[in-house]
């Protein structure tokens, strides 16, 4: 396991929707690490293609998994800690994600359809279409207990999810 000082990473992941970028800013926040936005980290192309409203498939998020998991690296090995989103929905992508790297924890935002659905036809001035909840939720694959996720429901205030993840990052 890790010092207290060596670097500590945290991806927070789950479908569109989710609530990934309001947990990891606020978890970034409280934790006092890095932040960064796994979203801003696609390649125009594959922006483009989720806003026409097609699901990206495992060729087009290859250099997007590539992208984060150097983000990663970059943190690691200049000593710092940093909390990213990836929606990271299948396993093989968590794998290129984290591989031997220790320090990497998985924070998965699980929640129902209906509570997702809500959120996103509540939300606005974003790329991703509601439309595309049922392929991330047909292409979802909740990770397993071996990949020691720290799952938490996405039903709570934002806060309260960030103090469960923080709880857990703390133990
Ligand atoms: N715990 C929460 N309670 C209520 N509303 C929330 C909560 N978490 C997020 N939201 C809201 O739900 C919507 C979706 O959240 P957010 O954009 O953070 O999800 P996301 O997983 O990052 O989505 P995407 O992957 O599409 O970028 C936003 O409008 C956000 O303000
Ligand atoms: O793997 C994917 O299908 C995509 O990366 C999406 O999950 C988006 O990145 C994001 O969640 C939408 O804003």
């Amino acid at each position: 396991m890790s010092s207290p000082n060596s670097p500590r990473v945290v991806i927070v992941m789950g479908v569109s929707g989710c609530g990934k970028s309001t947990i990891a800013a606020m978890l970034a926040g409280r934790m006092h690490w890095e932040f960064e936005e796994g979203d801003a980290l696609h390649p125009p192309a594959n922006v483009a293609k989720m806003a026409s409203g097609q699901p990206l498939n495992d060729e087009d998020r290859a250099p997007w998994l590539e992208a984060v998991a150097a983000q990663i690296d970059a943190w690691r090995t200049t000593g710092r800690s940093g909390v990213i989103t990836c929606s990271a929905l299948k396993r093989r992508y968590r794998d290129i994600l984290i591989g031997d790297r220790p320090d990497v924890r998985l924070a998965f935002l699980k929640g129902s359809k209906e509570v997702i659905a809500n959120r996103l036809a509540a939300r606005q001035g974003h790329f991703m279409p509601a439309a595309l909840l049922d392929s991330q939720l047909a292409t979802l694959e909740a990770p397993s207990e071996d990949e020691h996720p720290i799952t938490v429901e996405i039903g709570p205030r934002p806060e309260v999810i960030v103090a469960r993840i923080a709880e857990q990052l703390e133990q």
